[in-house]
């Protein structure tokens, strides 16, 4: 018989100024966008053959389902599953190597190699959460995989969700709004933030904790050093987001980037600077209350400039792509501004679209953009983070 289910969402985000210089200590900016990957599990009672059962996850994204006996995972991880779900840490080098060594015989195709990455996230937070318990997860998700939407994060959150809360770490909220999705309180978020961030570094090697806390938090945020402000928008932020469907690695990205920086330290300490200054320069004009189609055209300018500026840097640290160059040309061609956004190398681009352009003017310039292969949506910036509801 299965137990009860545990279903949690997180949304993905985009960074409006700060990607990469933020690993480096710099400020940045992010908003969480309506677009989630989902995480439901099930608890299930151990198998009567071994008395042990196993931890399954079905990556409905991927269309590739894995499954691991309990006591093979017990050979990975030994006595120190479970044992610490309220003092997250990192995963070692060791556990790291066992569980490569464990997903080499998964034999994950060559085009879906990045999985591993993902799926040694997923079994380090069960196992540290949950233990040896056995159960079935299932993951799916709204955003482009490895697009600069900060997929990594809404994996690591939505999945730190579920298990604390199958684990009875956390206490999910109902919904105070007659809605399905409920939350949860400040300091149960803050121990799925940290476990998320303990997924990510998996992920991602060397995370700022961004991407998790903006995907845990929800709202806009100013992010630097690990420590965020939440930012109150007085006027909405409308992007336009371009998917240019270039795959890249947010691992390999920062790596680049601080390759460069340990080449050419003087001149990339200036760059991280400059953005810096670009980061703080833009969460405070995002917060100027603008009432009238002057001011709010006004602050609109500043922000496309900022961005501007800050899409010269990323090119600087080496992290821009021909197919991003394609779109901000394109959009430029409409006095529209635009930059990459997350760890850029292709993915995902933003445009601002003001709130007086005219309809027929962004319809041209999706029309061009998609005529070049890529894919154009909207979406809703600075919305809620992570939420939960039971079922399954
Ligand atoms: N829904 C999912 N199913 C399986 N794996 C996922 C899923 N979402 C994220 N991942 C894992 O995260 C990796 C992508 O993370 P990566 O950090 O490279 O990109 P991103 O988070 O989308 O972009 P950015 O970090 O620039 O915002 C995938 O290769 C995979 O291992
Ligand atoms: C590239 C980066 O700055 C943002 C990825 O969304 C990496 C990070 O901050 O962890
Ligand atoms: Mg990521």
């Amino acid at each position: 018989m299965e137990e009860e289910g545990f279903r949690a969402r997180a949304p993905g985000k985009i960074i409006l100024a700060g990607e990469h210089a933020v690993v480096h200590g710099s400020a940045a900016v992010a908003a969480a966008i309506d677009l989630y990957t989902h995480s439901s599990l099930h608890l299930l009672p151990a198998s009567e053959e071994d008395g042990a059962g196993a931890v399954e996850v079905d990556l409905r994204d991927t269309g590739l389902v894995f499954s691991w006996p309990c006591t093979r995972l017990r050979e990975v991880f030994g006595d120190r599953a479970g044992a610490a779900v309220n003092a997250p840490g990192p995963c070692s080098s060791d556990e790291l190597a066992a569980m490569a060594k464990l997903l080499e015989q998964e034999h994950i195709p060559d085009d879906k190699i990045w999985l591993a990455a993902g799926l040694s996230a997923f079994l380090y937070l069960y196992t540290s959460i949950l233990g040896y318990t056995p159960g079935k997860a299932v993951v799916k998700s709204d955003l482009p995989l490895g697009a600069g939407l900060g997929s990594s994060a809404a994996f690591s959150v939505s999945l730190s969700g579920a298990l604390l809360a199958a684990a009875g770490a956390v206490r999910p909220q109902a919904a105070g709004d007659g809605t399905e999705w409920g939350s949860f309180h400040k300091e149960d978020l803050e121990l799925v933030n940290q476990w998320a961030f303990q997924g990510e570094k998996i992920i991602h090697g060397k995370p700022s904790g961004i991407d998790n806390a903006v995907s845990t938090f929800g709202s806009m945020i100013k992010f630097k050093k690990g420590e965020f402000t939440n930012l109150k928008s007085s006027n909405p932020v409308k992007m336009l987001i371009t998917d240019t469907k270039v795959g890249r690695n947010t691992k390999a990205l920062v790596a680049g980037v601080s390759e460069r920086a340990s080449r050419h330290p003087d001149a990339m300490a200036s760059v991280i600077s400059a953005v810096n200054s670009i980061s703080e320069e833009l969460s405070s004009i995002v917060e100027l209350a603008a009432d009238d189609e002057v001011a709010i055209t006004a602050k609109e300018e500043k922000l496309a400039e900022l961005m501007e500026m800050n899409q010269g840097l990323l090119q600087c640290m080496g992290v821009s792509h021909c197919a991003i160059e394609t779109v901000l040309r394109t959009t430029l061609k409409y006095n529209l501004v635009s930059k990459l956004t997350g760890a850029g190398g292709g993915g995902c681009v933003l445009t601002l679209i003001p709130t007086l352009l005219s309809n027929s003017v962004l319809e041209k310039t999706t029309a061009e953009i998609e005529s070049h292969g890529f894919r154009c949506f909207q979406v809703e910036v600075g919305g809620r983070g992570l939420q939960f509801c039971r079922g399954g």
